[in-house]
């Protein structure tokens, strides 16, 4: 049997061989297998990797997994027949009240007519024999026909025989067919082996995998009518028990896509410690999925906690109830190191922003979460709107026979975001374009984007002595600080949110009408992010990019992923010659219009 098995952070010069022998497997993979291999040639300063294949342990959880998911399902769906001849004209009705009404389109994720799969089976040998008894005769299936009758068919038998062996290819072709063309409606790229079926509906959260009422319920509550096309795939992966990793386009749902399944899993809240884990790179973000779960467990028993600072400094984790613990990797890291909490029972674990994650800064904490939740059954998911190659390498080499899932074009902004492009010359032109648009138009809620905290204190300095409603956030400030600027935003009580790439990544801000890149992002990546703030859930949004003499050579990066999403962008920066990735962060000047205090003088 092979046992669990991980190897974590080999500082650089360390030999691949031996660092992956450092967690002394009992049967680990060969020496100098591709994963561990391809981990090295990504990571130039650190290796990270991990294995854990308890091919066994997983496949009897997963055994009573399923037999409790039918026993629960029986409870619930059991007993309830319609017979819909005798009511035929209430069903009628029924069923125009269900066509016309949206509200009850809202709730009619309870109202699949399909028998629910896991039912089917779970339906005793004694009531099948009854409804059969009950139900007309199928022809060729009618398994109580009498023999004789059954002899004086002859030819017919041959032909059902066939038939029957010949079905479950057909069924199978029939329903591989029907996947595929979903997922080419849906723009869901797969690859893997065994990948579920995309969900055709919310409602079939309950008649494919017994989806508990509150969860649909509170689906139905928050507005929400059909899965978004990462949710229709990455749920039934997740719910599968596969791992998975995840890309998806800014503001497409991939949220829900992991919190859904995961409660759904999870079945029943325990007192028996923590059981999920959700990591974010930023506190912000870990607070907004913190506050989304919450809305997903109205009326269940279910504990969602946000890892803050208190928390870490005075709970006692050991009493603490939780069942889904959401945290940024620094905090969870502490929490670990000073022996506090005990994430051994963790079956869950998912990387939102992986890629964030995985870069270099983040690797040694992300490191020990990922040692420190020890369940060899664990299914580990990895989200993002962008993926680079490098992290999906990683990817594959430390999780288990995962299912791969792109909407869409890997990498691309979202297509419903207008973007321009503005040269400004200087920075003290940026200012002025800055100061002109508001000017002409200024529709609030408006995020401006700069590269350091530093600059973001510039720009709103500048900017708050004007009649515009303007907040800053950036590192430096205290949580708190941190905090009242993100609500103010939220309530519209400040209109334009002055903000670092600390904000960029996962944050839903409802209806932001425009991103203001006032520094050149730093990336494509950071491009796609950014951007993404505005044109959610297939709103609409616009992004205008100022760029000065420097930023020039950068302009392809953004260029392309500008027209990968369906903008057009002049034909003289379409020929520039392309950069290679590197972090573009120039030194530049400070945001000043204003005379300084020096300059005052000199005019005296
Ligand atoms: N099925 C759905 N139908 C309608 N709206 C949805 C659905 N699922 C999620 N949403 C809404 O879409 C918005 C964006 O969702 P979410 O924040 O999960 O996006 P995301 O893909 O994680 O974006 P990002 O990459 O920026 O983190 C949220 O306001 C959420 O409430």
């Amino acid at each position: 049997m092979v046992r669990p098995y991980f190897a974590v952070s080999a500082l650089e010069g360390a030999d691949p061989v031996s660092s992956l022998l450092l967690g002394t497997p009992t049967s680990p993979p060969s020496p100098v297998s591709p994963p561990a291999f391809l981990l090295f040639q990504c990571n130039h300063h650190c290796c990270f990797c991990l294995f854990s294949s308890n091919d066994l342990a997983r496949f009897l959880l997963f055994s009573q997994f399923s037999i409790l998911m039918e026993k629960s399902a029986y409870f619930l769906f059991g007993g309830t027949n319609f017979n819909k001849k005798k009511f035929a004209t209430d069903f009628a009705k029924f069923k125009k009240c269900k066509e016309d009404d949206d509200s009850t389109k809202k709730v009619s994720f309870f109202e699949e007519e399909e028998e629910p799969e896991h039912e089917k089976k779970a339906v005793s040998s004694k009531k099948r024999k009854r409804r059969s008894a009950n139900s007309e005769p199928i022809e060729g299936f009618d398994v109580f026909k009498s023999s004789k009758k059954a002899r004086g068919k002859g030819k017919e038998e041959e032909n059902t025989k066939n038939e029957v062996v010949e079905n479950p290819n057909k069924e199978l072709n029939r329903r591989m067919e029907q996947d595929a063309l979903a997922r080419k409606q849906y723009n869901i790229h797969v690859s893997g082996s065994n990948i579920p079926p995309p969900l055709k509906s919310f409602a079939e959260l309950s008649s494919r995998y017994g989806c508990k009422g509150f969860i649909l319920r509170n689906l139905a509550e928050l507005g929400f009518r059909e899965p978004t096309p990462i949710q229709r795939q990455a749920i039934p992966v997740l719910l599968s028990g596969r791992e998975c990793f995840a890309c998806a386009p800014t503001g497409s749902g991939k949220t829900f896509a992991f919190i859904c399944p995961m409660l759904m899993k999870l079945k029943r809240p325990s007192t028996d410690g923590i059981r999920a884990v959700i990591l974010s790179p930023a506190r912000e973000l870990a607070a907004q999925t913190a506050r989304e779960g919450k809305k997903l467990i109205k009326g269940s028993e279910f504990r969602i906690r946000l890892m803050t600072k208190p928390l870490v400094k005075t709970a006692d984790f050991s009493k603490l109830k939780c069942d889904v613990l959401i945290s940024t990797p620094m905090r969870l890291q502490r929490a670990i190191k000073a022996k506090k909490i005990d994430l051994s029972k963790v079956e869950f674990l998912v990387l939102d922003e992986s890629d964030k994650l995985f870069e270099q800064s983040l690797l040694k904490q992300i490191d020990s979460v990922v040692k420190a939740c020890s369940n060899p059954s664990i299914i580990r998911s990895l989200f993002s709107a962008t993926l680079p190659d490098s992290v999906e390498e990683l990817a594959r080499s430390i999780m288990h026979d995962a299912v791969r899932v792109i909407i869409g074009r890997k990498n691309t902004a979202s297509e419903t975001v207008k973007q321009t492009l503005v040269f400004a010359g200087t920075e003290e032109g940026k200012l002025i374009a800055l100061r002109q648009r508001f000017a002409e138009s200024l529709n609030p809620p408006v995020l401006i984007f700069v590269q350091s905290k530093e600059r973001a204190k510039e720009l709103y300095d500048e900017l708050k002595g004007e009649s515009i409603r303007v907040g800053v956030i950036h590192s430096d400030l205290p949580p708190g600080e941190r905090e009242n600027a993100v609500d103010s935003f939220r309530a519209g009580e400040t209109w334009v949110l002055i903000a670092t790439d600390v904000i960029a990544r996962g944050m839903d801000f409802k209806g932001i009408n425009c991103v203001i890149n006032y520094d050149f992002p730093d990336s494509a990546s950071a491009y796609i992010h950014r951007i993404g703030r505005s044109g959610r859930a297939g709103r609409s949004g616009e992004a205008v990019t100022f760029y000065t003499e420097e930023d020039v050579p950068y302009l392809r990066n953004i260029a392309n992923t500008m027209t990968s999403s369906g903008c057009e962008v002049p034909s003289w920066i379409m020929s520039l010659k392309k950069q290679k990735w590197k972090k573009h962060r120039p030194r530049r000047d400070a945001i000043y219009t204003r005379p300084t205090a020096d300059e005052d003088v000199q005019e005296e």
